[in-house]
């Protein structure tokens, strides 16, 4: 008889040696030696001793083995929890302004262009491409106010096998660029339209309400947005508190709310399913107010630090109890890459340990947690991903640290995996990136069409 959690599916992958991932009690968990078993449903359906190959093969019906290498591991793959995949265009350029202003200048007119299927199409087969070959397997992404281009991102992410959650942008307030708005009829219609064409569609890719923050949303569209994910239990994801500029013109476009998290709360747009960018400037009650309705913050350094945003100070967000993952922010953010995000929130940690001494800095073992299981925590998706247990999806990447070519020279053997993983975090890129899986399927290397 088969135990609860075993799978009724048959064996399709097996593969051995070390695994390392974060689980709810420890940060960095190494295992050795391992057999780790995928079922044709794509779920990880055992992990054993590489020892008992010849026990597991039998009971498991299995008989080819994939054996990794003396340098290589397998990691779960990384989760973005906010990246604009309409501003992959412009990324690495255009961060000389700060926040209210980059908008205006560059990424309104940019975003505008997406009225144009072929351009987007473009743009989003790059940053779809470009993230997963960096070892992104699960992306929370805002697209644009246009509907049919924001559901060709969420085709484009199934075609690749990117696991994905897919905003389509709402805003119904723009003074700079007036043609990029819509009305709050619109923006309802077209959040309505976008779900329906997109919920269920694809396995892996799902619709998030996505008001772009409240600066840019009328109460009474905040409303409609709170009611349309309350209805069909969706995600929903904006920015908050990223700037203090962007703070005090909140307080006074909504006067009569306690906080900027109050803005959303009054609209029902806090929940468990909420992520919120940035998050810099929040006070210890919007935190506590985080904490009570589970909504979650996407931490994002790199975006922080170059559009002169703020630092956030994870630690304290994390002594609130309240979930956080990590974000690249494309384009604010210039990189694309997850490792981009971990290294840039070791500097911030680490910067504001230069400014207290007796700050306790976030280790690269609390940070690697935060790009995987923390990340799908965020989202609430940890049922389904973020490390290897029985019963999740193989979301993986199969990382040498000492690939040909790579940016890696010297390994110290004697260190063993912790260190391997270390000099990845700091000193790999895509090059040790050797495969990635998503629920099992080999999505990198690309499959090359005919
Ligand atoms: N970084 C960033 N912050 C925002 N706040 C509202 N829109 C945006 C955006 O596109 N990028
Ligand atoms: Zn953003």
């Amino acid at each position: 008889m088969m135990s609860s959690n075993e799978s009724a599916a048959g064996i399709a992958h097996v593969y051995r040696g070390t695994f390392v991932h974060a689980t709810y009690h420890t940060a960095v968990e190494i295992l050795e030696d391992r057999l780790l078993g995928v079922d044709t449903e794509g779920k990880i359906a055992f992990i054993g001793s590489g020892k008992e190959v010849d026990r597991l093969s039998q009971k498991w019906g299995f008989e080819a083995v994939t054996q990794l290498g003396q340098h290589e591991f397998f990691m779960p793959g990384m989760v973005d929890t906010h990246i604009h995949a309409s501003q992959y265009s412009y990324a690495g350029t255009a961060l000389d302004m700060p926040l209210l202003q980059w908008l205006n200048m560059y990424t309104f007119p940019v975003e505008a262009c997406y009225k144009d299927l072929e351009f987007a199409r473009n743009v989003y087969t790059h940053v779809v491409k470009r993230t997963l070959r960096n070892g992104t397997t699960t992306a929370c992404y805002f697209a644009t106010i246009h509907t049919d281009a924001s559901l060709l991102l969420g085709q484009i992410a199934n075609d690749f096998g990117q696991r994905a959650l897919v905003g389509k942008v709402c805003m119904d307030t723009n003074n700079f660029i007036p043609h990029y708005k819509e009305t709050p009829e619109e923006s309802e219609g077209e959040t309505n339209r976008f779900i329906g064409e997109l919920l269920k569609k694809y396995p892996l890719v799902r619709p998030v309400v996505t008001p772009r923050f409240a600066p840019s949303c009328s109460a009474a569209l905040l409303g409609h947005l709170g009611e349309i994910a309350q209805n069909n239990d969706l995600h929903i994801q904006s920015h908050i508190s990223e700037t203090k500029e962007e703070v005090n013109l909140v307080k006074e476009l909504f006067p009569d709310y306690d906080s900027y998290t109050d803005v959303y709360h009054r609209h029902n747009l806090l929940t468990d399913k909420t992520v919120l960018a940035h998050g810099c400037h929040l006070t210890d009650g919007e935190l506590k107010l985080f904490r009570e309705t589970g909504a979650s913050i996407a931490h994002c350094p790199n975006s922080n630090i170059s559009l002169c945003s703020g630092m956030l100070d994870v630690r304290r967000v994390l002594n609130h109890k309240v979930k956080l993952g990590l974000g690249t922010d494309v384009a604010g953010g210039y990189s694309p890459s997850m490792l981009d995000a971990v290294r840039r929130t070791l500097d911030t940690s680490k910067a504001l340990t230069i400014q207290d001494t007796q700050y306790h800095t976030l280790t690269f073992e609390e940070v690697f947690r935060l790009a995987t299981l923390g990340g799908s925590q965020a989202l609430s998706l940890d049922e389904n991903t973020g490390n290897f247990e029985v019963g999740k999806d193989f979301d993986a990447l199969r990382v040498n640290t000492d690939a040909a070519g790579g940016p890696i020279d010297l390994i110290n053997h004697e260190e063993g995996p912790k260190v391997l993983l270390e000099k990845f975090l700091n000193l790999g890129d895509d090059r040790n990136i050797v495969e990635v899986y998503v629920a099992g399927k080999r999505v990198v290397p690309f499959v090359e069409g005919p």
